[in-house]
């Protein structure tokens, strides 16, 4: 499969690794300022960017209608017009707030976990993300992903927030400690008790694989996707 990588930092070059281990190549890649190779050479593209630069790059993709797999977070508020331009542009287009494999099993254990909790008032809910100091967006996309599926689920929280205490809102902890790949909580705490889950990533490697297994997936498709869909869920 011929790989265009959009964004060459810490994803970017562990996706390269992997993806030229499995037999793919990579026939362009950019990053700010540099570029190497044609983008039009590549049957899909992997995007790991920036909030700032995500959704210019997945538009260009639809335009030249290479598939587009992203992993990039904080750009959601341009969620539905990207989805819109895809729908337009007959595109194909994959986004994740975590492409490994463990989160999205976690993602169904938390789903199944606030349907259980839902009725037993008694218990506050609240999730604690932790990521390297280098991340750009706070709250993390997976902790606002596992927040939205919470909230589905209770008839009390309209919202998340990264402030405590506030009403309606499920608290969001974000902390930002050196070299952490990527630690999610999801706690849920009674007078006498805490019942908590969680998902620690010991690299990078487990949102490449998603990735290039979405990539995968994708390169002969036409529409919109999840995760859920590449794993069967
Ligand atoms: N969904 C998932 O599974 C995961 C998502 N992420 C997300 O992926 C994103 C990238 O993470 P990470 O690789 O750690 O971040 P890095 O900061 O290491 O890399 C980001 C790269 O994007 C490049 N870039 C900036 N502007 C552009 C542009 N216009 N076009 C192409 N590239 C550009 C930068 O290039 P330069 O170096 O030249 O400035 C930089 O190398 C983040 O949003 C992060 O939250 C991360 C891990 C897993
Ligand atoms: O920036 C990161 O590193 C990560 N970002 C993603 C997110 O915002 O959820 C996924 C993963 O946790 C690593």
């Amino acid at each position: 499969m011929k790989i265009a990588l959009l964004g060459y930092g810490k994803m970017g070059k562990t996706i390269e690794n992997l993806a030229i281990e499995a037999g793919h190549k990579i026939v362009y890649k950019s990053g700010t300022t540099s570029e190497i190779g044609k983008l039009e050479d590549a049957e899909v593209a992997i995007e790991f960017s920036t909030p700032e630069a995500a959704v210019s790059n997945i538009l260009k993709c639809f335009e030249l209608q290479i598939p587009v797999v992203c992993g990039t977070t904080g750009w959601l508020e341009n969620y539905s017009s990207v989805i819109n331009s895809c729908k337009e542009c007959n595109g194909s287009f994959i986004y994740a707030s975590n492409f490994s494999v463990g989160v999205n099993l976690f993602f169904s254990i938390n789903e199944k976990l606030a349907k259980l909790m839902a009725p037993w008032k008694e218990y506050s809910v609240s999730i604690e993300e932790i990521h390297h100091t280098e991340k750009k967006d706070a709250p993390s996309g997976t902790a606002i992903t596992i927040a939205d599926s919470i909230i589905a689920q209770s008839d009390n929280l309209e919202r998340w927030s990264l402030e405590s205490k506030k009403d309606h809102s499920l608290r969001i902890s974000a902390k930002r400690i050196a070299d952490v790949k990527g630690t999610h909580t999801v706690t849920y705490e009674s007078d006498v008790d805490e019942i908590s889950i969680t998902h620690k990533a010991k690299s990078r490697i487990g949102f490449a694989k998603g990735a290039i297994l979405a990539a995968v997936f994708l390169k002969d498709k036409k529409g919109l996707f999840t995760m859920q869909d590449v794993l069967d869920l």
